[in-house]
């Protein structure tokens, strides 16, 4: 029997994209949460993209999370073909840092939304906890291992700061 569609897709526009969102990925993992990851470019692979976006749902995903870096097209134009939630991460470019992907990804016209988060490591981070806290709506035992999740962070700051060895 073929396996189930996993909840989550993670896209992003190209391999140098998988250092960022890994850890999307690795999060996804601590959180027992299945995933997917593809590179699909809507430059680059413009009819993959198309096929993904307009076929997502049916294929039994719940979220979409989207990386790219510079003129940061995909989590916008996967948005534009699919009724599933896309939250995007604007991966750090060399030439501007990143300003450019956060830009792109962030700026949508009103009625087609994209979820943005913070650029590089932190965003993917998050995207992957804004997922799961989507998912856990609908999923009790999820639900729990968000809040241990969280309060696994809370326990791990201390409350006075020491010197650097
Ligand atoms: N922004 C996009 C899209 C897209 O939006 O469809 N496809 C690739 N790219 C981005 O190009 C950057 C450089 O890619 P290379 O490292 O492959 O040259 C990557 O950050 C990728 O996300």
């Amino acid at each position: 029997m073929a396996e189930p569609t996993p909840p989550v897709a993670i896209i992003m526009g190209s391999q140098s994209d998988w250092a960022t969102m890994r850890h999307a990925a690795e999060t996804l993992g601590e959180l027992g949460i299945a995933f997917d990851a593809r590179i699909v470019s809507a430059h680059r692979t413009p009819d993959r993209m198309v096929a993904f976006a307009k076929g997502a749902k049916a294929e039994g995903f719940k979220v979409i999370i989207a990386g790219a870096g510079g003129a940061a097209h995909l989590p916008g134009m996967t948005a534009s073909l699919t009724p599933l939630p896309v939250f995007g991460v604007p991966v750090e470019s060399k030439a501007l840092s990143g300003q450019d992907s956060l830009l792109s990804i962030v700026q949508m016209p009103g009625g087609i939304p994209v979820g943005t988060l913070a650029i590089g490591k932190a965003g993917a981070i998050n995207a992957a906890l804004l997922a799961a806290a989507v998912l856990a709506l609908s999923d009790e035992g999820l639900a729990e291992r968000l809040d241990a999740w969280r309060a696994k962070l809370s326990a791990a700051v201390a409350e006075r700061p020491k010197d650097e060895a």
